[in-house]
């Protein structure tokens, strides 16, 4: 990374985490895992920090809070990682709040929903999503915010 002062700091990245996933390390541990939120933002912001990117992390269990802050964020964020837990599955408004900031969006999934109930397989997110990573566990969250840096920089 360049040192040039010069050179504007990068607007940073935000990461939303949707509804129970305030309750990680509790819930299903046999499906999520044993990491709490605390560890899942602690990963994500050392991702964003090694690669120049300062990071804003929130998570709520209110969809109207979620697509204000979705609001807020336009001109503010270079890019959204986003878990949108329940919504995926439900919530037309939530695809639809996240076309507005323009920026790349990376959703991340810690388990993998196509082995799991036959409503888990689809998403109202994926289509306006850049890519999804599924799967992977909590590491999804570090490879999310990976590849968002890639597209941010290309
Ligand atoms: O709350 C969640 C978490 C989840 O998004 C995941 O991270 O695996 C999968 C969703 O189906 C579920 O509703």
């Amino acid at each position: 990374m360049s040192t040039d002062p010069t050179e504007s700091t990068p607007l940073p990245i935000l990461l939303l985490n949707g509804p129970n996933l305030n309750t990680l390390g509790l819930r299903q541990p046999e499906i999520y895992g044993s990491d709490t939120l605390a560890d899942v933002v602690d990963l994500a912001e050392r991702t964003a920090s090694e690669l120049g990117y300062g990071l804003r992390a929130a998570q709520t269990n209110h969809e109207g809070e979620m697509i204000d802050w979705i609001h807020e964020a336009r001109g503010q964020v270079s890019g959204i990682v986003i878990n949108p837990a329940g919504w995926t599955h439900t919530s037309v408004a939530l695809a639809d709040a996240l076309v507005i900031p323009e920026v790349p969006i990376m959703e991340v999934h810690i388990s993998n929903v196509h082995k799991r109930e036959a409503f888990r397989h689809h998403s109202y997110v994926s289509p306006i999503a850049a890519g999804i990573i599924v799967g992977y566990g909590v590491r999804g969250y570090e490879f999310a915010i990976r590849r968002l840096v890639e597209l941010i920089s290309d």
